[in-house]
């Protein structure tokens, strides 16, 4: 798919999808929860889709409807039918599962595509080596077989805080008590809140015994819930930019009391100088001048390549930091948007860990992009073409389905200028 971005400027009210990453965590406890909930307002992007069908093989009984979906979590964790589980790209899904699916006792494969097997899984595979348990892996596979065990877990708080998500979810099941201590440095953290935030709903009690130690008591029972997911901030950033460096615009279907760690957008904005206004369920956000500031991603990586568009239209530098966990995600994505912005001009440069920008004005625009198959580098570089002067071209513009299939409609609602191709 190829879309042709014009120049546009966006004006009136867009409403920001469900959060992607409470609504894999909500599926994924209404699966193990005995009893039937309701999981209200989904939104089904490819990475959703996957967590649903690979509930489903593990016995969940799911009724799909419009934007709700009714769960019937499992009974227990017996044989399963179809041992192949299909994770696509999305690397929740993958390590959230493959401690779940542990539980089983049989062999598992997890299937990938594109970069998800290139990610690293090196946490998994210690802990699986660590238990003597199998836990193989190729280009496109991992293969595990054999249960997790309780006891104490040290992981590293670096590579991906998915890891320790995913132990959450299962340890609870398990007849004793475990502690997981995640060593620093601690990254992503409030990823991890997230899930036990969402773990509360479902009556699985954790307990942060320090800031890097968490017990969880065995013998837990996932109870059955009613919620109903908020809007993405993640998703929402995009608007946010899109309003901070073209025009004003409303963004709604927020939960103004978010804890999503990328909700930081708001006070980025703000301390770049971008007035924010709080309205009932979302923000008003104003257009301005952006003033150069220090962006910290340790606990916000997502906002990463929406950032650098913030910075290249900074009235100076934008410097951003703890940015090297970009480089592990769909794409490497510091390399992507260094290689796409530069086509238009941009003075962008890194270091494994940095990104410097050194904004302008204005960009001539009417270049060709490639969207490394990257949902987010799709959507950032949209928003940069928003203000350029000439038409720029998007190509592998479907790599939006990861997260947000309705993006490009959202946008031509709020005035955008897309044209998209099948080529
Ligand atoms: O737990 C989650 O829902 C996520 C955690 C983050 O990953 P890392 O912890 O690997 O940084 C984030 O980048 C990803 O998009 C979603
Ligand atoms: C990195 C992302 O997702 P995941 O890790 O689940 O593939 C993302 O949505 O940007």
């Amino acid at each position: 798919m190829k879309a042709v971005v014009y120049p546009f400027h966006p004006a009136g009210t867009v409403t920001v999808p469900p959060s992607k990453s409470m609504s894999h965590r909500a599926i994924i406890c209404a699966s193990l929860a005995s009893g039937t909930s309701i999981i209200r307002n989904i939104a089904w992007s490819e990475d959703i889709l996957v967590t649903l069908e690979g509930m489903k093989k593990l016995g969940a009984h799911i009724n799909q409807y419009d934007d709700y979906a009714e769960i019937t979590g499992i009974q227990s964790f017996q044989d399963i039918q179809d041992t192949n589980i299909f994770c696509n790209e999305s690397g929740s899904t993958l390590r959230f599962f493959i401690p779940i699916f542990s539980l089983c006792k049989q062999a598992i494969t997890f299937h990938g595509q594109g970069r998800l097997m290139q990610r690293p899984q090196s946490v998994y595979k210690e802990i699986f080596d660590r238990q003597h348990l199998s836990f193989q892996q190729d280009q496109d596979h991992i293969k595990i077989n054999g249960q997790l065990q309780a006891g104490e877990y040290t992981v590293r708080g670096d590579i991906s805080s998915q890891f320790i998500s995913g132990l959450l979810f299962t340890l609870p099941l398990l007849d004793k008590k475990s502690i997981i201590h995640i060593m620093e440095p601690f990254e992503s953290r409030s990823y991890i809140q997230l899930t036990i935030d969402m773990l509360k709903r479902f009556q699985i009690d954790v307990e942060w015994l320090d800031e890097n130690t968490i017990a969880v008591e065995g013998k837990q029972h996932y109870q059955p819930c009613d919620y109903t997911i908020e809007g993405d901030f993640s998703q929402f950033a995009f608007f946010g930019v899109l309003a901070a460096i073209n025009h004003d615009l409303c963004i709604k279907g927020m939960d103004i009391t978010s804890k999503q760690g990328d909700k930081a957008i708001l006070s980025i904005l703000e301390q770049a100088g971008i007035t924010v206004h709080t309205e009932e369920n979302g923000y008003q956000i104003q257009h301005g001048i952006i003033n150069p500031i220090t962006i910290d991603l340790q606990d916000c990586p997502d906002l990463g390549p929406i950032l650098t568009v913030l910075g290249m239209y900074a009235k100076g530098t934008i410097q951003i930091i703890h940015a090297g966990r970009l480089r592990i995600k769909e794409s490497d994505r510091i390399e992507a948007m260094e290689t796409e912005l530069r086509k238009c001009g941009v003075n962008i440069h890194s270091t494994q860990d940095t990104i410097t920008i050194c904004g302008k004005t204005q960009y001539q625009g009417g270049v060709h992009f490639n969207g490394h198959n990257d949902h987010r580098i799709v959507m950032s570089l949209a928003i940069a073409a928003s203000r350029m002067e000439q038409p720029c071209t998007i190509h592998g513009a479907q790599a939006i389905r990861k997260s947000y299939p309705n993006f490009f409609q959202d946008l031509q609602k709020i005035g955008g200028k897309v044209v998209i191709s099948d080529d």
